[in-house]
């Protein structure tokens, strides 16, 4: 079996050229005085903190590695050779351009050729890109492009359906819609009746 080399679907800005967590509450205290408020009055002044922490928790994809997920791989899968789809994979990510929270599912499905993943792993691998500054459709190709070069499947099939808070609670203000991405590689691509089996199954 030939073996792709990975391709590095992002580069995350290095640790080293980080600002400081000083740094980083600052600019907050910043924003909040620039939103016309006092950081330092008694309910905000520890906000700058839980601002902190919360965009380590939301961006931690930047120290996450997918190829290493999806690097403990299984060959022996008993002739199993239809796709492997998981459904209403949660998302919970934020926009390059507003840093707005986008949330939504993403449903994922692969072809397997000789490597088979641990399921959970398509979960974890949303989750990281999900938890990086994108657009829906980068996260869409991202998630393709670490599954196709790192399992060397037949297919990949991605759908990602989220609402973006910045058309929902701000601009255009239109609350109910959804963005839906889709791409579909190899065996999902070259057959119709394939791709309209995942979307099937991914719509219930
Ligand atoms: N294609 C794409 N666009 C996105 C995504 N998330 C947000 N956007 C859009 O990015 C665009 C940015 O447009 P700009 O005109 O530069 O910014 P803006 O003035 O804040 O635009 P409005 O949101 O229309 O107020 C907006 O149309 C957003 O709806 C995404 O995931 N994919
Ligand atoms: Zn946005």
């Amino acid at each position: 079996m030939s073996s792709t080399p990975a391709k590095p679907v992002l580069v995350a800005n290095e640790a080293s050229n980080r600002p400081s967590r000083e740094q980083a509450l600052e600019a907050v205290r910043t924003l909040i005085a620039w939103a016309g408020d006092n950081p330092d009055r008694p309910g905000l002044i520890d906000t700058p903190k839980r601002v902190v922490d919360a965009y380590g928790e939301w961006f931690d994809g930047y120290d996450a590695d997918a190829g290493k997920e999806l690097s403990r791989t299984f060959e022996d899968v008993t002739g199993y050779d239809d796709m492997v789809i998981l459904r209403d994979i949660e998302v919970e990510s934020h926009c390059e351009h507003h840093l707005a929270p986008f949330l939504g599912k993403a449903y994922v499905a692969y072809l397997p050729g000789e490597k088979v993943v641990g399921i959970s792993k398509l979960a974890r691998v949303v989750e990281i890109f999900a938890r990086r500054l994108q657009n829906q459709e980068t996260l869409t190709n991202d998630i393709i492009d670490a599954i196709e070069s790192h399992l060397q499947p037949k297919g990949v099939a991605v759908l990602v359906d989220a609402a973006h808070q910045c058309m929902t609670t701000r601009g255009v203000h239109h609350r109910h819609v959804s963005t839906i991405t889709t791409r579909f590689t190899g065996a999902f691509k070259d057959d119709p009746v394939l791709a309209e089996r995942f979307l099937k199954l991914a719509r219930g």
